[in-house]
């Protein structure tokens, strides 16, 4: 397949798209302009992520909102029916007896009944519907979160990843998202219903006695508000609980990613008493948390009687010495309205635990999706590298580690590679060799100077049409979960069958492949743990095979394999170099005997001596030295 082809192949940009001139402003996708929203500050995070999406879902939110305040109304109708139905029952008494007492309402038996099956029927109808899209509501929107936080991950630079746990990452982008996901369908229901249960609920206590439903609406909305306070409260004490599992889950992922070791260190007792140590903090955060929730279920507990008590008792003040008739007719419906407007605030109650952790996980999100890159892969607005790479230029570059600022890793590299030659860097161990191949992939941008590509900087390309003509072998070859064929195609999609079969020919793995019980078919394991080292080594040299790039980077590309058969790849890439530009950084100074030019550097020096191979090996110097030492 040849190079020029390969964009085509790979579906790497749009065809519409004109190199080297800057691409026309994009239009801002639906999608673009939730995020602007979403990252103007605000407090109340959690609410906004539900309003931002509810907004891109009209449909669904706007029947979950309708329908709740219905079931709300169909809730307080019922109370108020309650209400009625009690004061003609004692009108009716009354005046079976002779008395006089309640209001005559006129309501018979059977109008009660139905409008009352009607009231349920519909509250059933409605609680049905504000389930089934609320959960969808709320699936809907952990899914599209969790896109945009994975979107947002796989655009942070490489420096992002350097000091974050996986189990760190994965406790955000699985763990909060889900929180985020499985709240959303009870309090968007809630939280709005349980309000407006009180509100209307209150609004029927006016009906049957002014001052009375003064008291009772002062006490539950006091209560209200002390429950909101306890909710904040509560939040920010979830938000350590999260932090406290982000550390744990982080923590553990490591140890797993690392269990040879543990198993070759015979370490199994040691981590369980350490891991069993890592969760006293965890256990220690719950305290307040405890406090808290016991403190809200007491208080809601003493408050239901105390409001009831507080009732009755004005009641009795304003009408016990008046008239006992004028008592009954209005202590029976406040009591019985007072059960209806309690209720909201125990579920209330009921979900801030819930929306707490939501709350928590809101922040978490936010701090994933609303980072700066450091280093923007220009994807919208790069230049379109669309030609050959005839010149790398690496112009008085100089770079420090982000990470570690003070330490100067590359002092003013001076270095120029032609199209179709070979260069290889050479060193003492922490040198800066894996550094040059890092910054040549743009994994970093230089901390001064520029790289140029056909006198471009780098820093302005579009990375994907850059990349696409780049390979890369690293001193720790990269399996990912997949069948070996998911594995060789792996950046270049379009490749067939046959393809990946010649290009694993080459790299001395088909007949290793062929031995499996599934051949290409066979999935490899996570972080390919069914593979031996060189053999993951085979398959990322098959990979770059059939990319066939045109700038070679090999980090200690055949390190892992054994002498016979780095000198058998050794001959296959070789081939493939042919007309290529390669830059190979190597320990082995067997591998680079035919290459054009060798640098080598050392540790806060740079580039100290270069030349070719015989040069080198001709002349009194750090080359010379490490040559002796290894045929020593
Ligand atoms: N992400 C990083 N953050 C901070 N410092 C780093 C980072 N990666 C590497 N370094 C430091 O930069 C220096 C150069 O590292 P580099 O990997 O380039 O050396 P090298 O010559 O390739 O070493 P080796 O031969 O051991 O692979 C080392 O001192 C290393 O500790």
């Amino acid at each position: 397949m040849d190079v020029n082809g390969k964009l085509d192949n790979l579906n790497y940009i749009e065809s519409s798209r004109i190199s080297p001139t800057k691409n026309n402003k994009k239009k801002i996708t639906a999608d673009e302009k939730l995020y602007n929203f979403m990252k103007k500050k605000h407090t109340l995070k959690f609410f906004k992520i539900v309003m931002v999406y509810g907004f891109k879902h009209k449909a669904l939110f706007f029947t979950v909102i309708s329908v709740v305040i219905f079931s709300a109304l169909l809730v307080s109708i019922n109370s108020l029916l309650i209400n009625i139905t009690l004061n003609q029952a004692q009108y009716d008494f009354a005046i079976k007896n002779g008395q006089i007492a309640g209001k005559n309402y006129n309501l018979y038996w059977y109008y009660w009944l139905s409008i009352t099956i009607a009231d349920l029927v519909l509250l059933y109808i409605c609680t049905f519907i504000r389930n089934f899209c609320s959960i969808i509501l709320a699936v809907t929107i952990e899914v599209e979160l969790r896109k945009l936080t994975i979107n947002r991950l796989l655009e942070y630079d490489i420096s992002y990843y350097s000091d974050k746990k996986t189990g760190k990452l994965m406790t955000k982008l699985v763990g909060d998202t889900n929180i985020i996901g499985n709240e959303i369908s009870g309090l968007v229901s809630w939280i709005i219903q349980a309000p407006l249960v009180i509100i209307f609920g209150t609004t029927v206590l006016f009906f049957v006695d002014v001052y009375l439903a003064l008291i009772s609406s002062i006490s539950v909305y006091l209560l209200g508000f002390i429950i909101i306070m306890i909710t904040i409260s509560y939040q920010k004490k979830v938000s350590i609980v999260r932090d406290v599992i982000s550390d744990i889950n982080g923590d553990v992922v490591d140890r797993i990613n690392a269990i040879k070791l543990v198993k070759s260190s015979a370490t199994r007792i040691y981590e369980e008493n350490r891991i069993k140590k890592l969760h006293n903090p965890y256990i220690k955060v719950f305290r307040p948390i405890s406090k808290i929730d016991g403190t809200l279920l007491a208080i809601l507990i003493a408050s239901d009687v105390l409001i009831n008590l507080l009732v009755i008792s004005s009641a009795a003040l304003l009408y016990g010495n008046e008239d006992i008739n004028k008592f009954i007719t209005v202590i029976i419906p406040i009591t019985t309205a007072m059960t209806g407007l309690t209720r909201p605030l125990w579920q209330i109650a009921a979900i801030v635990p819930g929306l707490s952790r939501a709350s928590a996980s809101s922040i978490k999100i936010y701090e994933v999706i609303f980072k700066d890159p450091i280093l923007s892969d220009n994807e919208e607005n790069g230049l379109l590298f669309d030609q050959n790479i005839n010149t790398i230029e690496f112009r008085d570059v100089k770079f420090n580690y982000p990470e570690k600022p003070e330490i100067n890793i590359v002092p003013n590299l001076k270095l120029n590679f032609e199209k179709g030659k070979s260069y290889a860097f050479v060193g003492e161990t922490g040198s800066g060799k894996s550094t040059i191949s890092k910054l040549l992939l743009r994994f970093y941008d230089p901390t001064e100077g520029c790289i140029l590509i056909n006198d471009v900087n780098l820093k302005d390309l579009n990375l994907r049409s850059y990349l696409s003509r780049v390979g890369y072998v690293e001193q720790e070859p990269q399996i990912i979960y997949g069948s070996v064929y998911d594995n060789v195609r792996y950046g270049f999609f379009n490749a067939s069958d046959e393809e990946v079969h010649e290009a694993c020919r080459k790299a001395q793995v088909h007949n290793i492949i062929m031995s499996w019980p599934e051949n290409y078919n066979t999935i490899l394991g996570e972080r390919g743990l069914l593979l031996s080292g060189g053999q993951k080594q085979r398959l990322v040299i098959a990979r770059m095979i059939l990319r066939n790039p045109e700038l070679l980077v090999l980090d200690e590309a055949t390190s892992a394999l054994d002498n016979i058969v780095e000198r058998e790849i050794q001959s296959q890439l070789d081939e493939l170099m042919k007309d290529k530009t390669t830059v190979i950084i190597a320990h082995r100074l067997t591998t680079i005997k035919n290459v054009d030019k060798i640098f080598v550097l050392e540790s806060g020096k740079g580039v100290i001596q270069e030349g070719n191979y015989k040069q080198l090996i001709n002349k009194p110097g750090r080359f010379k030295d490490l040559h002796d030492a290894a045929n020593s």
